[in-house]
């Protein structure tokens, strides 16, 4: 029997935005896939350390290193670069060198990709698009790297040009909605009526926000109604902390 809930498709994969701000992520090798895997790791203000002969190294990782935008070893990896490391990301033309790395990040239980090698791999990595605060990724769970490619890049010129930005601004009016009522019962209204104001103004209104806006908007919070950006700039602008007015 077909129940009202949703049907389970197994063989996916669990698609997160793992934290990995300040944590220390190991990437052995220095070559073009290295160089990839380098750029990820910085826009998520991981902590990393790269392992590589120097011969190895080709432009882009070697200008990481010199702009100590990365920590670096001089040398091929030794099992002890693991320790007090959070996460793995292995892109070495050595099969052996691969598995072994596998085999000790599964021992260590440090959550490794190991590049080439799909089966040993605790995560894979997808095509993303990147907008300010916005990111999508695709992927085809290893069935067509390059076609994660093409829909990647498919959905991004479907987008809005001005997504980001319309983004960013909800996050810094979240930001003031949870300082004003930052109470755990507040939660299902506070849910509400930021909802509400995502679907009821349009992109451009939200990107145009100001803060002086946001302090008049948040002002509409204790009645729950959410009036339109013009309503907001023909109010006169009052402290958002003085409870709700009327216009
Ligand atoms: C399993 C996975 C593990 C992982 O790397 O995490 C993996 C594995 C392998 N890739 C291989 C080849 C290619 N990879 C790319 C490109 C990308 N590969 C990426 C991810 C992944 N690749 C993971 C699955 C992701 C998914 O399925 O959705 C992307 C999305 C992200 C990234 O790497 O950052 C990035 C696009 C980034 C972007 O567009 O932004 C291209 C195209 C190109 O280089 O232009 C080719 C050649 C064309 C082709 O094969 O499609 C081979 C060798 C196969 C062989 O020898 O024949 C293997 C090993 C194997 O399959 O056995
Ligand atoms: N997305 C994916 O999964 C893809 C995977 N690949 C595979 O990823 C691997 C790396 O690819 P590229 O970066 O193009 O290779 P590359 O040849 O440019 O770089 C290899 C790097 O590994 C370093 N290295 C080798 N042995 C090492 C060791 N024991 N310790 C530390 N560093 C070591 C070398 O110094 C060099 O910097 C290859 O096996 C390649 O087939 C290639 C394309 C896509």
């Amino acid at each position: 029997m077909k129940g009202p809930y949703p049907e389970i498709q197994g063989g996916g994969s669990l698609i997160l935005a793992w934290q990995v701000r300040n944590k220390k992520v190991l990437v052995i090798g220095g070559g073009d896939v290295a160089a990839g895997r380098i750029v990820n790791v910085l826009n998520a203000d991981a902590k990393v350390t790269v392992v590589s002969p120097r011969s190895g190294l080709n432009d882009e990782v070697a200008y990481r290193i010199e702009q100590n935008q990365v920590d670096y070893i001089d040398r091929k990896f030794e099992p002890s670069d693991l320790d007090g490391v959070d996460m793995v990301l292995a892109a070495v033309d050595d099969p052996e060198a691969s598995t072994q790395i596998y085999k000790l990040c599964q021992e260590k239980r440090i959550p490794a990709n190991i590049a080439d090698v799909p089966p040993e791999c605790d995560f894979y990595f997808g095509s993303v698009h990147r907008d300010g605060p916005l990111q999508i990724m695709v992927s085809t769970n290893g069935n067509g790297p390059k076609l994660a490619n093409i829909v990647r890049r498919q959905v991004a010129s479907s987008l809005p040009s001005n997504i980001g930005a319309a983004i960013q601004r909800v996050g810094v009016l979240r930001k003031k909605l949870r300082k004003l009522v930052p109470g755990q019962e507040e939660g299902p209204k506070r849910m509400q009526w930021m909802s509400k104001v995502c679907e009821q103004w349009s992109l451009d209104e939200l990107c145009e926000m100001t803060e002086e806006d946001m302090e008049v908007l948040l002002g509409f919070y204790e009645p729950g109604d959410v009036p339109s950006l013009e309503a907001v700039r023909l109010g006169e602008p009052q402290g958002a902390y003085d409870g709700p007015f009327l216009i």
